[in-house]
């Protein structure tokens, strides 16, 4: 798509023209519809919708796989004839998100964590009054005093612990059994990343960090909303043995490679061994914690580099 520019110097008019790809047309198009409520209504009746009932998404089963159709704008219906006319049901999130394909789960996660947040912020916090959302949702104004109020997200910090040959996995008993991953903590405001890395690390392991690296991010929905900033971090050599938090934690041990590798390669076994224990397994891979995991099996030196 092109673009054309005016721009007028010294009474002589210069036209320029230049090719925007296909990226910078969606993101400015995206941009505006944040912005022009006129706009975004427009676009909102050829649009494309995912349903959701209760934070809930509409989905419909196919084997191992949920599919997440999108609709065009539908009449009022209640849920029962809505679920029968779509051939679908209403799903939580959690239960449904490894099974979706990448695209539809990282739209879906979006949108219910934009849908909770305008359920939690029905009201202005300075004056009391409702607020009101823009036909985007990108932001609610109080109509008395004008605050904006823009989507929030909480910084999580998510951190491989390695001393160079093994690495360090937890688990917190609201995990499925069996599950270990990799460190997460909520970053305390006034924190860097790097702070919140080397905090989370002490408080639930005992272990003092001495260098990291920045990996990935990702959104993740649970619980409300969060900036997971994934990190691969290293021990000091010699300081690797673990004083487990158990407030925050159920347990927590280093894995050799070759365990974490094999992990790597199962999926979610969910069955119990003959002596009652769960077998030993990994984050599914949507999760940033199965990508750093397996960076780290691919290359165990990628916390070591210089910091
Ligand atoms: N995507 C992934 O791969 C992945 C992997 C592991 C964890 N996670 C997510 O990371 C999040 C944080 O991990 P955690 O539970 O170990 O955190 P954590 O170690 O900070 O412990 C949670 C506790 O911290 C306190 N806390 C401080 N700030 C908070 C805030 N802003 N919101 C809620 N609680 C706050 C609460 O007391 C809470 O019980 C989890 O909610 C989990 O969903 C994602
Ligand atoms: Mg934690």
């Amino acid at each position: 798509m092109s673009l054309y520019c005016g721009i007028t110097r010294r009474r002589k008019s210069f036209w320029c023209c230049r090719l925007l790809s296909t990226y910078v047309t969606k993101t400015r198009y995206l941009s505006e519809l944040k912005e022009d409520d006129d706009a975004c209504k427009k676009a909102q009746q050829t649009g494309a919708f995912y349903l959701f009932h209760n934070l809930a998404p509409l989905l419909q089963k196919s084997e191992h796989q949920y599919l997440a159709p999108q609709h065009s704008l539908l009449a009022s219906l209640q849920k029962p004839e809505m679920e029968t006319e779509l051939k679908g049901s209403f799903i939580g999130l959690r239960k449904a998100l490894f099974q979706l394909n990448v695209k539809d789960a990282s739209l879906l996660s979006t949108a219910q964590a934009l849908l909770r947040w305008h359920d939690a912020h029905q009201f202005c916090s300075r004056s009391g009054q409702p607020t009101k959302k823009n036909v985007a949702g990108s932001k609610r104004v109080c109509p008395s005093n004008k605050i904006i109020y823009y989507p929030q997200m909480t910084p999580v910090v998510i951190t491989l612990v390695s001393d160079g040959t093994q690495c360090l996995l937890a688990r917190q008993s609201s995990f499925p059994e069996g599950m270990y991953s990799a460190l997460a903590g909520f970053c305390d405001i006034g924190e860097s990343l790097e702070e919140a890395v080397r905090r989370e690390v002490a408080e639930e392991v005992g272990l003092e960090v001495e260098r990291l690296q920045y990996s990935a991010s990702q959104h993740w929905p649970f619980p409300n909303g969060a900036l997971m900033i994934a990190c691969h971090a290293t021990v000091k050599p010699g300081q690797t043995e673990i004083q487990v938090n158990l407030r925050e934690l159920e347990a927590a041990a280093w894995f050799s490679h070759d365990e974490v590798a094999t992990a790597l390669r199962k999926d979610n076994p969910s069955y119990q061994q003959q002596n009652g224990a769960f077998p030993f397994w990994l984050p599914p891979k949507l999760a940033i914690a199965h990508q750093l995991i397996k960076e780290w099996v691919e290359k165990p030196t990628c916390s070591i580099l210089p910091p």
